[in-house]
């Protein structure tokens, strides 16, 4: 195990460069410029580690490949778990309507190169919008601290990292699901810091919801339809034109170019009526998390209206409120240089349409319960809510999972998308306990539940090193860099056995593959077909040649992969 983890920390020590150079692509220069303090330094880390993971399962499948092709026969064409997958090509979306006639009319209308530009600075604005009618605008500045904006970014970094963008945009929902990526059950209670960027987006929404009922005088309820955190970044136009999907920051397929993070179909530079992607939306907000001018170029708000182009320009903490219908044909100016940050949220008027999740309400109760109790200046903010899942509390007092294990297992699991009808079993799984999961999962892709669990396998999950690191790792200070790396080695070590397994087969003889593949995983030691399924499971079908049974961890795998 020793000589492992040496392995393990010099493959680290060795990335780490490349890593810290990606994490300042996919963004991270938005907070180097305002110096990172310990919290963001902790998270900086759990990004590193966490593409470090990815690199590795990157060479893990880059063996697989290598391994299927010494093994061509038997392996080829049986779509085994280490084919590659078809993804079903997404719908075209390009032509302005959406099936929308308003917003093709509107478009039509109002997108013309010559108009007049005004700039919206801070503060209401009354005028007649795209379709002419009269319409109310908000610019508010300083809606959220620099603090918060930065560990919103840091947090939302984290839950990206080595993920795919589409278009140069990606999206991250907040939801139930990033809450438990974000900030495993086991730091809830105990441990602020592991979860406070999940409470920050909370909170955020939760002041954008009451400012958008006192702006817009509003005397019914205002519930949040969707919140999210977008990422906008520059983006080759051939590569936009294919609908291609991107590594933020790379210039073609590299180690880090792996990833779980859903990209959106749409460009976001493609001017748009919010109402017409979901009708329900009835106000449209979007805070920014770092400025044009100085975190990145282009990138400004275009509101066009039928007299001229009013342009907001993002900065840290600027608030913009508008009404998501047809008076407010917008879109993005295309990002040219750096990263454009933003928490984008929808509000509507009609309860049916509110986010449904339980936990997620419990969440905003909480927040609402912490606004409450600033102005107050309460010395005890609330304590975070319990984790009420489908109307069920946690199965015992106390933190609802037996272990920090599994808080992390299930974290990984619910890196599925809020809504998702396999992610609504398993958080509703989480409230019964963790035989429940196990249903859940045998229900919802077809994972035995006979077999032994070997939860290992979700160490494939790139958010679950993240969330390995950002939960109780100790921060690191000036010396002690390689403390969470030191924590994280548990869980790359069996993804560093594997890869070395799979050396070994490779250098085998030919004429004894397959089997020569399952005696080199063999004669490395103590890597048994156990432990290599626990650490890859497409190396390991591969590798062992189990093309025709599909082993349990990859099934797993399969579930969060249709999603992305
Ligand atoms: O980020 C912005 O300024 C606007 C984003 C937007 O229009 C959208 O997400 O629908
Ligand atoms: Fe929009």
């Amino acid at each position: 195990m020793e000589r492992g983890r040496a392995h393990v920390r010099a493959f680290v020590r060795e990335l780490r460069e490349p890593a810290l150079r990606k994490w300042r692509e996919s963004g991270g220069h938005v907070l180097e410029r305002a110096a990172p303090g310990a919290v963001l330094d902790a998270y900086r880390e759990a990004h590193v580690i966490a593409l470090c993971a990815l690199a590795l399962d990157a060479q893990n499948s880059a063996l697989t490949d290598r391994i299927r092709e010494r093994n061509a026969g038997p392996l080829r064409g049986t779509g085994g778990p280490g084919a590659p997958r078809q993804r079903p090509k997404p719908a075209e979306h390009d032509d302005y309507s959406d099936g929308s006639d308003v917003q093709a009319r509107l478009v039509e209308a109002n997108v013309r190169p010559g108009k007049r530009e005004l700039v919206l600075g801070a503060g209401a604005h009354e005028h007649a919008g795209s379709d002419g009618r009269p319409t109310r605008r908000v610019v508010a500045d300083g809606c959220a601290s620099e603090e918060e904006c930065r560990l919103v970014v840091a947090g939302a970094l984290l839950a990206f990292a080595g993920g795919f963008s589409r278009n140069g945009q990606s999206t991250l929902g907040i939801s139930p699901a990033l809450a438990l990526r974000l900030a495993p059950a086991t730091a809830a209670e105990g441990d602020a810091r592991a979860c406070a960027a999940m409470r920050c987006m909370y909170l955020l929404v939760e002041r954008a919801r009451r400012r958008t009922v006192a702006e817009y005088g509003l005397a019914c309820e205002l519930y949040v339809s969707d919140a999210q955190v977008a990422r906008l970044q520059p983006v080759d136009d051939a590569a936009a034109a294919r609908g291609a999907r991107h590594a933020p920051g790379a210039r073609g397929h590299d180690p880090w170019d792996v990833g779980l993070a859903r990209g959106d179909q749409f460009s976001y530079w493609r001017p748009h009526i919010d109402q017409v992607s979901v009708r329900s939306y009835d106000f449209s907000a979007l805070l920014y998390l770092s400025a044009h001018g100085a975190d990145f170029g282009g990138g400004r708000l275009v509101l066009h209206d039928a007299d001229a182009e009013r342009v907001v320009l993002p900065r840290v903490g600027r608030l913009v409120l508008f009404p998501s219908g047809a008076e407010s044909v917008h879109a993005v100016e295309r990002v040219t240089s750096g990263t454009r940050f933003a928490l984008t949220m929808w509000f509507t008027k009609s309860a049916r349409d509110q986010q449904p999740d339980p936990e997620q309400r419990a969440w905003l109760e909480w927040a609402r319960a912490r606004v409450d109790a600033q102005p107050r200046g309460d010395k005890a903010p609330p304590s975070p809510p319990p984790r009420a899942l489908h109307g069920r509390a946690p199965a015992a007092a106390g933190p609802p999972f037996a272990s920090r294990l599994d808080g992390l297992r299930l974290s990984a699991l619910c890196t599925l998308p809020a809504g998702d009808p396999l992610c609504r079993e398993l958080l509703g799984a989480v409230a019964l306990g963790s035989g429940s999961v196990e249903r859940a999962l045998a229900h919802g892709v077809g994972y035995d539940p006979t077999a032994v669990v070997d939860w290992h396998a979700l160490a494939l999950n790139p958010a679950l090193v993240a969330a390995a690191a950002a939960d109780g790792a100790p921060l690191p200070d000036e010396g002690e860099r390689e403390l969470p790396l030191l924590r994280a080695d548990e869980w790359l070590h069996p993804r560093m056995e594997a890869c070395a397994a799979l050396l070994t087969a490779l250098a085998l003889p030919s004429d004894r593959a397959p089997d020569g593949a399952r005696d080199g995983l063999h004669a490395h030691g103590r890597v048994d077909e156990t432990d290599v399924a626990s650490a890859g499971a497409g190396v390991a079908s591969a590798a062992v040649g189990a093309h025709s049974k599909k082993p349990r961890a990859a099934a797993v795998v399969d579930a969060f992969s249709v999603f992305d």
